[in-house]
């Protein structure tokens, strides 16, 4: 099964509606692929012990593992965190983020520059590559529980939109040439 995505309406209202197009512009799980994003649907019941998550977590060498909760009584700085997720950023490594309880939207940029809001929910396992442009943010519900994997020991640093003159921005622009 796959997640939910669509195409943006440009309006400035609310983060955590959906902003869906009216008619809706939905994508397919290949057109997310085509962009270099990844999908897993995973049992989030059993995450602690699961077969499943650990073949993945082998394969893809995600040996850092954490958990956030992104709620107001359990975040600290929820409000300045949750201003930080929705600014336009990259990163100079994958984003791989496994929702355990609760939802959320990771909006990333298409080819063209437009919106595309991914739409998250407990049992979804996404991979975002390095050197894409994208934000984050809870839906109206304002709860998440997620899993933050990393290959190796985990580098949260996010470079803010103008960050075109990393070679990681480069190199991702190029793996888009020809998909
Ligand atoms: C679901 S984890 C919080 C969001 C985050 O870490 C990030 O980098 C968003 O782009
Ligand atoms: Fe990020």
């Amino acid at each position: 099964m796959g997640i939910e995505a669509w195409y943006m309406d440009s309006s400035d209202e609310d983060q955590r509606k959906p902003h869906k197009l009216n008619p809706n512009q939905p994508l397919s799980m290949e057109d997310l692929q085509k962009l270099g994003v990844y999908h897993w649907k995973l049992n989030a019941d059993i995450y602690e012990s699961d077969p499943e998550l650990e073949k993945i977590r082998k394969e893809q060498g995600y040996s850092y593992m954490d958990i956030i909760t992104i709620h107001k009584d359990t975040l600290p700085n929820y409000e300045d965190k949750l201003k930080m997720f929705f600014e336009e950023h990259l990163h100079l490594d994958d984003e791989i983020r496994y929702i355990l309880d609760g939802q959320a939207y990771f909006d990333v940029r298409d080819k063209e520059d437009r919106w595309i809001r991914i739409s998250m929910s407990k049992g979804d396992l996404i991979t975002l590559p390095a050197g894409i442009y994208h934000r984050f943010t809870l839906d109206e519900t304002n709860y998440t529980k997620a899993m933050r994997l990393f290959v190796g020991e985990p580098v949260w640093k996010a470079y803010n939109r103008p960050a075109d003159d990393f070679d990681i921005r480069k190199k991702y622009l190029a793996s888009l040439q020809g998909s």
